[in-house]
């Protein structure tokens, strides 16, 4: 069976002002569908990043997989990798990669290899969990993901949620999620206030949900003098710290004298930044990515070697939409060391999404491993064309730290601690 046509579709989605270290997400998120069709007429999908750089090397990558089989995951990473201009480079282990290149093809091949094995598994009448060696449990625990918030921008109509830039407004929050979803753990973004108001909003989560599992992650907004102070006043309380200060040798600094285990989806996101982490000690936690890792196969790849080096296992996401939380369940179902909740931005969509409704749901906090063949969701092609217009001729893409933030509050940055 092999490729006839491939469709790539740039989309954007309302994205409400949630707050990180690096300033405040977009008015939209954007994200890339591509539908990949075969000469036996099915079609599979893959969801990948919006940017306009990574959308040109997808596209670039699109023109070169006609003729190649769906079952040929090697040979189309080969293809690939040509088209982003890097060799495909076989390691000791047998592991094919591409250099120094290897992140940005991983990238681009994702969103290829999750329709393909979409397709796979519609031939085939299998799930793709199916297909990455069967699910280890039938539903997929997520964990309630806080932001701190804006109430709204005042051109946007007002949300549910709210605004919550304070303790009492993250427990309101979680309250809102858990509610509704059922999510019995709770991730916090930080690196946005002060790092000890930050870590009173966790004691007031752990105040008000005893027995949840918590996380902090400010994106390595912090020192590492601030996070082993902060690591050991939350010590009793936290499940894993994410990302609390940047790079391998400052998380390694910080593991050493913290009691918990820190996690990362930022110090370690391809194959060469695993032997120094693990040689560092500078992490206990991976959060996996199929969108970065290269897809669900090498994702299944990375889990395996991470149960090697005795390190757990947590899943990490963007904004996304229904394609991806479809495939990171599949691969979730079928990664037996998974130890944590996975993150998703789900609740964050507020509804939008370019799937079908029905095939996805939130229960308990949990999502059930889909039961149609493939991922076992389906376009809906009306939203998909509402959502590539909004993407046509959405003017506020970029992330602008001073501009869009002074235009929700004035004195922001001046608010703004310096750590
Ligand atoms: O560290 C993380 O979990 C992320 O990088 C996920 C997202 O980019 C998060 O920071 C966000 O959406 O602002």
């Amino acid at each position: 069976m092999r490729i006839r046509e491939v469709h790539v579709t740039p989309v954007a989605f309302r994205d409400p002002p949630l707050l990180n270290a690096t300033g405040v997400h977009e008015p939209w998120a954007l994200r890339t569908v591509v539908e990949v069709v075969t000469d036996e007429g099915l079609t599979g999908l893959g969801e990948t990043y919006g940017d306009l750089s990574h959308l040109d090397r997808v596209r670039a990558a699109a023109r070169e997989l006609t003729g190649v089989s769906v079952h040929a995951h090697h040979a189309l990473y080969a293809r690939v990798a040509a088209s982003v201009g890097a060799d495909v480079v076989t390691d000791q282990h047998g592991l094919t990669g591409a250099g120094s290149n290897q992140k940005t093809v991983d990238a681009v091949f994702s969103p290829f290899e999750v329709a393909c094995l979409d397709i796979r598994g519609k031939a085939a009448g299998l799930r793709v969990a199916d297909l990455l060696g069967g699910p280890v449990r039938d539903a997929v625990p997520y964990s309630a993901y806080l932001f701190y918030k804006w109430a709204g921008h005042p051109d946007a109509k007002e949300d549910r949620f709210g605004a919550a830039l304070d303790p009492d407004g993250i427990v309101a929050q979680a309250r809102l999620f858990i509610e509704e979803y059922g999510f019995a753990s709770i991730k916090l973004k930080g690196g946005v206030f002060a790092p000890d108001e930050e870590a009173e909003a966790v004691r007031a989560l752990h105040d008000a949900f005893p027995g949840l599992p918590l996380r902090i992650d400010p994106n390595a907004a912090w020192t590492p003098a601030t996070s082993i102070r902060i690591g050991n006043a939350l010590g009793d309380v936290l499940e894993y710290l994410e990302d609390p200060a940047p790079g391998i040798g400052g998380m390694a600094e910080v593991a050493a004298r913290v009691p918990m285990r820190l996690a990362t989806n930022m110090c370690v996101v391809t194959h060469d930044h695993l032997p120094p982490a693990i040689a560092q000690r500078a992490i206990g936690v991976l959060l996996l990515d199929h969108h970065y890792w290269g897809g669900l196969l090498r994702s299944a790849q990375v889990a395996a070697l991470c149960g090697t080096f005795g390190l757990e296992l947590s899943m990490h996401s963007n904004s996304h939409l229904g394609i991806s939380l479809a495939a990171m369940t599949h691969l979730a179902a079928a990664t037996p060391n998974l130890n944590h909740a996975c993150d998703t931005h789900t609740p964050w969509q507020d509804g939008q999404d370019v799937v079908a409704p029905g095939a996805l749901r939130f229960t308990g906090g949990a999502v059930p491993v889909p039961e149609g063949p493939g991922l076992g969701v389906e376009l809906d092609r009306d939203a998909l064309a509402v959502m590539h217009e909004q993407y046509r001729t959405c003017t506020v893409r970029r992330r602008d730290d001073t501009a869009y933030m002074r235009s929700f509050d004035p004195d922001f940055q001046a608010k703004r601690a310096h750590w």
